[in-house]
């Protein structure tokens, strides 16, 4: 299959820890310092599995110097992005300034924005644009109520979702897509391996209706709900599976530092 531009990634996995509003900047200092040395202590090969952070717009100058002054081989990214580059937007931050300060992601309609935040669809769809126009990479979060899955069934709404938040976009983009069932986010019950791989089948089926067979096949589909350390390889074991955004357990150190070594517990 021929490569094209923008799926450099190939589907490396992906393993994104979404720190919500928690840990301000010295804290994220420390932190990143802390996994940086627990991962390369465990000798983790960042190109087996690609580990990024997205802290609190605080932070990310202060992760951003880190990383570059001691070259770690972390990525990181924004939790939100304004769908607007410039002008009278109080209290929003542009995908210009997220650029300037190295983000290679910025999370986009992750549900307690769309429910919090009242963000529609027509407001993701405008958002992923504004990544796209300034060379971010989005992470398109889609996912079902427990409502939906009753009425509609586990696919219904996490493609509808993916189809209005591509609308517009066109060829050879890079983008990553975050399956996250809402009742799964925080609950301690996770989706099982099996319905994460149902839904992200039928994410990656879109993708291909939208974007062409090479970019669907090469664009990270993660599962995101509940993820710890103790499940992580099941979830990593399905095909359409490349990873897992993470919430929670990504605050505890040594629970990321292990989900991010996902490797060691296939086979386990
Ligand atoms: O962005 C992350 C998700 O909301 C998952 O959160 P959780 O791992 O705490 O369930």
């Amino acid at each position: 299959m021929a490569v094209v531009p923008g799926t450099a990634h190939k589907r490396v996995p992906f393993i994104a820890g979404n720190w919500k509003m928690n840990l301000d900047h010295l804290q994220s200092i420390a932190f990143v310092q802390k996994l940086a040395w627990s991962l390369k202590d465990a000798r983790h090969d960042f190109g087996s599995a690609e580990v990024a952070v997205f802290p609190p717009f605080t932070d990310l100058r202060s992760v951003q110097t880190l990383i570059s002054a001691d070259k770690l081989e972390l990525a990181f990214g924004a939790q939100d992005l304004s769908a607007h580059d410039s002008g009278a937007y109080t209290g929003e931050i542009s995908g210009a300034f997220l650029k300037a300060l190295d983000c290679q992601y910025v999370i986009i309609g992750h549900s307690e924005r769309r429910t919090l935040h009242n963000e529609t669809d027509e407001v993701v769809a405008a958002k992923v644009a504004a990544a796209l126009r300034h060379g971010l990479v989005p992470v398109i979060c889609v996912g079902e109520t427990a409502e939906d899955l009753e009425k509609h069934g586990a696919s219904a709404v996490p493609v509808a979702q993916l189809r209005a938040a591509l609308a517009g976009v066109t060829g050879a983009v890079d983008i990553v897509v975050a399956y996250e069932p809402v009742w799964a986010i925080g609950s301690g019950q996770a989706a099982t391996p099996d319905q994460a791989e149902q839904v992200a089948a039928k994410l990656r089926e879109t993708l291909v209706e939208i974007l062409g067979d090479d970019v669907a096949a090469a664009t990270r589909v993660l599962y995101g709900g509940s993820v710890k350390a103790a499940n992580i390889a099941s979830f990593m074991r399905e095909p359409n599976v490349d990873g897992a955004l993470v919430g929670g357990a990504s605050l505890d150190l040594d629970e990321f530092a292990s989900i991010s070594r996902f490797h060691k517990h296939v086979g386990t």
